[in-house]
């Protein structure tokens, strides 16, 4: 894909996360794998509200070919995204109230979810009684850091379709935009659900074994 193209869908999904709550305050950051590189959102700037000047370009080993201002805090942990995932050519970083919320009170190192539906919005998932294993990742201000601990994780437990950082939010990645785009919308079905759950049947039912 073009950078260009890829830039055109980034902004449209910006638009449609942003009128979700999903990156309130400029929180978030979205990138995408095209033929020269990789294209990412600048810092700082409203996801709602992105346009061509808020995006940095990447070579294929994420050296900056062009854009002003400086690439996204997190852009590591994209790269990591990718070079993990080989089919992923789109990743979405979002701040939601759910991911934010469950991830906390999850304790353990995955959110399994089992018993949805919505759960067959995830590509290879085809029944509800799979269990569907989001990992999730202590927070930290080191993005490096924690880059590497999701690639070693990566190594015995491989990622399929999205990562959960503690108190903090959710990375979610998809062969293209349409597909991220459902796997996110999928995903925060599931995480309000969870926590609905959670909230009528008590955090000792809320079993994430
Ligand atoms: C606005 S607080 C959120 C940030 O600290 C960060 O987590 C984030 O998602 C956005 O960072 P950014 O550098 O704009 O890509
Ligand atoms: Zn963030």
């Amino acid at each position: 894909m073009h950078n260009n193209t890829a830039i055109s869908e980034l902004i449209a999904a910006g638009k449609w996360a942003s009128q979700r709550g999903w990156v309130p305050a400029t929180g978030g950051n979205f990138s995408a794998r095209t033929e020269s590189g990789f294209v990412v959102t600048a810092s700082g700037f409203d996801k709602g509200q992105l346009g061509s000047h808020t995006f940095i370009e990447l070579d294929h080993v994420g050296n900056r070919t062009r854009g002003a201002g400086r690439p996204s805090a997190e852009t590591e942990l994209h790269l990591s995204m990718y070079k993990l995932i080989p089919s992923a050519n789109f990743v979405l970083h979002t701040h939601s109230v759910a991911a934010t919320v469950l991830s906390r009170v999850i304790k353990g190192h995955s959110l399994n979810l089992q018993g949805y539906e919505m759960q067959k919005s995830l590509a290879g998932v085809s029944s509800h009684l799979d269990t569907l294993s989001i990992p999730i990742f202590d927070n930290h201000q080191d993005i490096d850091h924690l880059s590497l601990l999701v690639s070693d994780h990566h190594l015995h437990t491989p990622i399929e379709h999205a990562v959960l950082i503690r108190g903090h939010g959710l990375y979610v990645v998809g062969r293209n935009s349409k597909e991220v785009m459902r796997h996110l919308e999928g995903l925060e079905f599931l995480f309000s659900c969870e926590l609905e759950r959670l909230k009528l049947e008590g955090i000792q039912a809320g079993v994430n074994p």
